[in-house]
């Protein structure tokens, strides 16, 4: 049989998708001839933003390497740009004098950035955003220099920012509307979105428009139509692209803002065909890859001859790849006055769900904080399903993997693949697949975006029951195979920063769980002490309030007493603020301070305020009281300065963060009146020395501390109770006391590395930088505005249905 010569301009992520679709439905059916002006095998541009905000590198990326246009017979031409088409020889020539005749021709030359026609816009340091080059100049760009600013806070300048941040660079993005990603989101879903970057570290200038690009040769800053000015060594222009048009257009194929196709991407010149981001089918030019593929497959099958409908058009899903922001949006995004809606707005959690209803049915959708929704709406607004379809499934659907399973085949689990569910649970169970990555290559279902990984690891859960379960015996919870060890060497190796960064680059299979976000921001605290930004919201209630909460839903205080110690001055105070504050109970704890309990939430700042004395961090997974006995100053049985021990130590390693709370003691004889022998860390005086014991715990699980080491000096001991600290925090899984960490270890192996007097003197360097950054928790929320709202004043968690 002869073989049709197919030609494909454009070696980008629509054309090759088609290439694929034809050699799975005809592999001998073409002779294949590929030109590509970038010198590189098909990669996936989606992934760009992951290498530019680090963690995936250049060669991750690629999509089909070099042996897969040899095995296929492919004359592949990289670095080779197609200069002119003659439609009536048949024929392409290139820059590189090649001339090429086809029988089939697809034009696939994707899109070109738009780059403001500005005043300076030549100048060095201006760029965009849009292939490999791109990406790696930036990434040389930022270990010269500092400042960025960038056009644009669409989807594409959002991710460039965060990459850049990532890069060390401080960002300005300039953005033209008065919220973030307009043509994506709502207004409530686009100020949200900001308030969250800025807390990332990104700072805003909206409603900007840029007149001039200033600098000489290199750029030095930005000037706006107001006359207000910016520095930028940097400048990313990411305000939207055009359709590359050129060729075609030269050749006489007609093209209006991309080249004009029909449903089965036929131009109007015979034999010459435009899929991807270049074409415009039924007026419009898509600029996301779900319906570029979807066109990849139609055109596949016209050029095969396969029977088919054609392409009808897509309906469009978002998602914003930035980590530590969940953002959804898909068809209809703004009510008018056609349209109902179902709003869910969280304050507490920073969740926000708006669904669009029109004639009863969902027409759109936009998610925040919270998308693991999106999918599922999706495939509804596809299928025009009722409202009704999609609150009842809410409701039965209480887990991720009751979720999955409540969806029928056909649903659509990877949108950017058009790959359903019923495909890919056949092909674990044709193929016996146990992981994602493996349902990735069979199917390729999470290959592109990746933000469908969470549902195709729980319809792996889902299809394989128990066995997958059975496959996740070391995780550190259910989302995620990782064990603590594999997630702590990761974070390291990858120089990963912030919770959702970790699950994104780790692939966390959904969007983590109370079991592993507290347990993350305590590892990366403890990793990097001196640059990680605490994720509050990640910690448990107690913790996040700085207070206990209580069974009626009120809180306790319990401000520190060094080594259980007070004066009258800050007695008076105690009493001051519960006779104004009208507490419920004064209570004198087993830690040796006094709580105040029953004060309202609203009442927490203004009591702290007014005692001004440092939290007892009596919630915290960290150092909560030293208990003390009287001592040698008074006891007639003492050796030792128990008390002047007690508020050395407590003063020392007050504020720590810990796997779990350490306890401790110091007695200043054996008869142990601060029951040294059931703390986390308990010190005996004895004559002329000082006895440590670790591992005690006086709880449900009784047991008693070990004799560790016994020193003679104060110093020598406070140097040791560092060391130990510090071990304990470095090597204990989250929410592991002392007591179980050293039955897990074994005593006598937590004493030889602490024999070692080296180790000794790094744990105490590493605890020292992680206690130079502690801040008293009252005194920062006292002063932190945003905190003070978010957290203490009435918050609302208004449900509202128009
Ligand atoms: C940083 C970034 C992140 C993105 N993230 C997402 C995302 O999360 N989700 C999503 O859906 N979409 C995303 N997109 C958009 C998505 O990548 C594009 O929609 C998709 O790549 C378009 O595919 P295409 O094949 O039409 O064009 P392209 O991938 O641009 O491919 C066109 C190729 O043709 C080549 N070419 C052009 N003219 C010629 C010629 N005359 N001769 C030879 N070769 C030529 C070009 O050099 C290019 O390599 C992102 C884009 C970027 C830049
Ligand atoms: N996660 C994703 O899905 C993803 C990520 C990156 C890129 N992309 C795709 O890549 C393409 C390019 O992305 P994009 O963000 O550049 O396009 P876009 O059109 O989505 O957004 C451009 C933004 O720039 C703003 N803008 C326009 N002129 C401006 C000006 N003079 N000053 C300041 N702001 C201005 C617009 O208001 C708009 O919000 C799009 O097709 C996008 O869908 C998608
Ligand atoms: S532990 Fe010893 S020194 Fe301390 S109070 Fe009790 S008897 Fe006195
Ligand atoms: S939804 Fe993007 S890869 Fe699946």
């Amino acid at each position: 049989m002869i073989k049709q010569k197919l030609v494909l301009i454009g070696n980008g992520m629509a054309g090759v998708r088609a290439i694929e679709e034809v050699l799975k439905i005809n592999p001998d059916g073409f002779e294949v001839t590929i030109f590509g002006t970038e010198p590189y095998p098909n990669y996936n541009r989606i992934q760009l933003s992951k290498v530019l905000q680090g963690g995936t590198s250049v060669s991750d990326i690629t999509l089909n390497d070099w042996e897969w246009y040899q095995d296929n017979m492919i004359r592949f031409y990289p670095g080779e740009t197609v200069t002119a088409i003659n439609t009536k020889t048949k024929t392409v020539s290139t820059d590189k004098g090649r001339t090429e005749s086809y029988d089939q021709l697809i034009i696939a030359t994707g899109s070109n950035p738009f780059m403001l026609p500005l005043p300076g816009a030549d100048k060095e340091g201006v760029k965009a955003f849009r292939n490999i080059k791109d990406c790696e100049e930036m990434i040389e760009y930022s270990k010269k220099h500092k400042k960025a600013a960038v056009i644009g806070g669409g989807l594409l300048g959002l991710e460039a920012a965060r990459g850049l941040l990532n890069l060390g660079m401080e960002v300005d993005v300039i953005h033209i509307f008065d919220y973030l990603m307009e043509r994506q989101l709502d207004r409530t879903a686009g100020e949200l979105l900001q308030t969250e970057l800025e807390k990332q570290g990104m700072n805003f200038i909206l409603q900007k428009n840029t007149a001039e690009i200033t600098g000489r040769k290199h750029v030095t800053g930005l000037k706006f139509s107001d006359g207000s000015r910016i520095k930028a060594d940097l400048v990313v222009m990411a305000v939207g692209i055009k359709p590359n048009v050129a060729l075609a257009q030269e050749a006489g194929i007609p093209v209006n803002r991309g080249i004009l196709v029909n449903d089965y991407l036929e131009t109007d010149i015979p034999n010459v065909f435009a899929v991807g981001e270049c074409a415009e089918h039924r007026g419009i030019a898509y600029g996301l890859v779900a319906p570029l593929y979807q066109q990849g497959q139609v055109l596949a099958k016209r050029l095969c001859g396969v029977r088919d409908n054609g392409y009808q058009g897509s309906v469009l899903s978002t998602q914003l790849k930035v980590s530590g922001v969940d953002v959804f949006s898909a068809g209809k995004i703004n009510e008018d006055e056609n349209t109902k809606v179902y709003k869910m707005y969280d304050d507490w959690n920073g969740t926000y769900k708006k669904v669009l209803i029109e004639d009863g049915k969902i027409a759109g959708a936009v998610l925040f904080g919270d998308t693991k929704d999106g999918n599922k709406l999706f495939d509804f607004i596809k299928k025009g399903a009722l409202i009704e379809e999609y609150l009842e499934s809410s409701q039965s659907a209480n887990s991720e993997v009751n979720l999955v399973a409540s969806m029928s085949d056909e649903e659509i689990i990877c949108g950017c693949n058009g790959v359903t569910k019923g495909s890919i649970v056949e092909a674990i169970k044709a193929n016996g697949l146990t992981t994602v990555d493996q349902v990735k290559g069979c199917t390729n279902a999470s290959r592109s975006c990746g933000g469908c990984k969470s549902l195709v690891s729980d319809l792996l859960a889902c299809t394989l029951g128990e066995y997958y379960q059975a496959d996740q015996k070391e995780a550190i919870c259910g989302c995620t195979t990782l064990s603590r060890d594999e997630v702590l060497a990761e974070i390291r190796e990858k120089g990963l920063t912030h919770i959702r960064e970790v699950m994104n680059v780790l692939e966390w299979e959904s969007d983590g769980c109370s079991k592993c976000k507290p347990a993350l921001n305590y590892y990366l605290g403890m990793i990097n002490p001196l640059k990680y930004q605490d994720e509050h919201e990640a910690r448990y209630v107690n913790e996040r309030m700085h207070a206990n909460i209580q069974k009626d839903g009120t809180y306790s205080v319990v401000p520190r007493m060094y080594g259980g110690v007070t004066t009258s001055d800050d007695l008076r105070k105690i009493a001051d603020v519960a006779d104004k504050y009208k507490v419920g109970m004064i209570k004198v704890t087993g830690g040796q301070r006094i709580d105040l309990l029953g004060v309202y939430k609203e009442d927490l700042p203004k009591i702290w305020a007014e005692l001004d004395m440092p939290s007892g961090s009596a919630y915290a997974k960290g150092l909560r009281t030293v208990k003390t006995c009287v001592g040698e100053n008074f006891c007639r049985f003492g050796t030792q300065d128990s008390i002047g021990m007690g508020i050395r130590l407590e003063r020392k390693f007050e504020g720590l963060n810990t796997p779990h709370k350490v306890k401790m003691a110091v007695s200043a004889c054996p008869r142990n009146c601060a029951e040294s022998g059931i703390k986390d860390v308990g010190v005996v005086g004895v004559e002329g020395a000082w006895e440590m014991y670790v591992g005690g715990n006086g709880g449900t699980h009784l047991r008693e501390a070990d004799l560790l080491f016994k020193f003679k000096t104060g110093d020598e001991l406070v140097e040791m109770i560092g060391a130990f600290l510090q071990y304990y925090r470095e090597s204990a899984k989250y929410l592991e006391r002392t007591s179980a960490w050293v039955e897990r270890l074994g005593i006598d192996r937590i004493r030889e590395v602490l024999s070692d007097e080296l180790m000794v003197k790094e744990y105490n360097n590493r605890i020292d930088e992680a206690l130079s950054v502690v801040q008293d928790p009252w005194k920062e929320a006292i002063n932190n505005k945003n905190l003070l709202r978010d957290l203490y004043q009435n918050v609302k968690v208004p449900v509202e249905t128009k």
